[in-house]
């Protein structure tokens, strides 16, 4: 398995709060962490390839406006600006992007740059903050929203909290494994976060210094291969996670559908026991059925016989998948938020697009289980979370090659 996406940005941001040497094993080769690294060396962090990983020194941060470009394409720009206002006491950044399929709010992120006693000023887009003094000031901050705790907001002012001067009260923080990876790697880097009554309490640190740290393996990436194995009644081992790095829900989902997951001796192994009936999911936070994994199985449910629904609890919507399913001759309405699927065995090829990471894995995943050939759009928004999700289900047996993407899209 590759390392994981979202773990290997949120490290990567929180590289640029040590006054020192940080390597990072197991990043992943995808185009999302090549953003992340860059927008550390425009500010002035010194980056070099290691054998399987990246080397971050940011002894001294030369620059603390963020490049634009870089900043508006990616999810976890906040986090890298937190660093950056945590070391320098000044930051200026774009709102971010990433995935666009429905608004993020990014209220909570600006809200602990705020609380941690910077002066915010936004236009056009863009964000100043300047803090009075050099480090931020300690503070107390609730993380929970209507859709459960923010995990990007928890990791901003993780950091922010991290340099503060005194000790910080977080209040509802996400319990995402991304965080758990944070705190452990701002641990070892000297930093010290103590979680007491499911807060986190951080006494802010005026150094942080070098570190090595591993990257977990992509549950994002494994999930999404566990599905396409179901969906084409295959098997699969993957080697280099185990059951612990999936949640009890997306398991138990796949057990109910009728495949068997096992641990193997490298990793897992999925196996289809069972004709596949459909069954419902409900996404939540950690330990709940990941968001990044219901449009993938969406697209399983869409070709199973029979009803189920998918209900998305993190974010306010995520049904970008739906079309191009549908133009493969899924059957699915979207009503309120949740998806009612009625599964058919008589998907067909066609061409479709997509325009975010999980999507096109999920209309990947679709296709390779439809009736002739598919041509899926998108391969820019795969390659910013999956290292090579073709190549990977090629060697699985599957007919997929990568063809140019789209021309103009970078
Ligand atoms: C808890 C959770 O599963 N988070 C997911 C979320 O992380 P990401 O960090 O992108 O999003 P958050 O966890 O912050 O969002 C959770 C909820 O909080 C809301 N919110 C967030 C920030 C803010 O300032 N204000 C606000 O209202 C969001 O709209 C959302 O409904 O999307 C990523 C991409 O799909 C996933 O990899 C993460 O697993
Ligand atoms: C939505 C995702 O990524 P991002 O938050 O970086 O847009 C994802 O990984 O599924």
């Amino acid at each position: 398995m590759q390392g994981s996406k979202n773990a290997g940005m949120l490290l990567s941001a929180a590289a640029l709060l040590v006054d020192g040497q940080v390597v990072l094993d197991n990043l992943p080769d995808v185009t999302d962490v090549a953003i992340g690294s860059r927008i550390g060396a425009h500010l002035g962090a010194t980056t070099s390839t290691t054998p399987g990983g990246l080397r971050i020194a940011a002894h001294e941060l030369a620059d603390s406006d963020m490049d634009v470009a870089l900043g508006r394409r990616i999810r976890h720009t906040p986090s890298f600006a937190a660093a950056v206002l945590a070391r320098t006491g000044h930051v200026s950044f774009p709102l971010p992007g990433g995935d666009g399929f429905c608004d993020r709010p990014v209220d909570l992120h600006i809200e602990a740059m705020r609380r941690a006693g910077a002066r915010l000023v936004e236009q056009d887009g863009l964000i100043r903050a300047d803090l009075d003094g050099s480090r931020p000031r300690a503070f107390t901050m609730d993380l929970g929203t209507r859709y459960g705790p923010s995990l990007g907001a928890t990791i901003t002012a993780l950091l922010l909290a991290s340099r503060a001067d005194g000790t910080s009260t977080l209040t509802n923080p996400s319990a995402e494994p991304e965080v758990e990876h944070t705190v452990r790697f701002l641990r070892r880097a000297g930093g010290a976060v103590a979680e007491r009554e499911g807060n986190l309490v951080v006494a802010g640190a005026a150094r942080l210094t070098d570190t090595t740290y591993r990257i977990p393996p992509d549950r994002m990436e494994a999930g999404t291969l566990l599905i396409a194995a179901a969906a084409t009644g295959g098997t699969v081992s993957l080697d280099g996670i185990g059951l612990a790095d999936l949640t009890p829900a997306f398991l138990a989902w796949l057990a109910r559908l009728g495949t068997e997951v096992a641990e193997t001796e490298q990793g897992i192994r999925l196996e289809v026991v069972r004709d596949l009936v459909p069954h419902s999911l409900v996404t939540g936070p950690h330990p709940g059925f990941p968001t990044d994994l219901q449009p993938q199985a969406t697209a399983l449910l869409a070709t199973l016989p029979g009803r189920a629904t998918v209900t998305e609890r993190v974010h306010r919507q995520r049904s970008s998948h739906v079309p191009g399913l549908t133009t493969l001759g899924a059957r699915i309405t979207d009503s309120d938020g949740t998806l009612h699927v009625t599964g058919t065995t008589a998907l067909r090829g066609a061409i479709i697009t997509g325009d975010d990471i999980r999507c096109v894995a999920a209309l990947l995943t679709a296709a390779l289980a439809a009736d002739g050939e598919s041509h899926v759009g998108g391969a820019h928004q795969l390659a910013r979370g999956y290292a090579d999700l073709p190549g990977k289900l090629a060697a699985l047996g599957a007919d997929v090659a990568l063809v140019p993407d789209e021309p103009g899209r970078a």
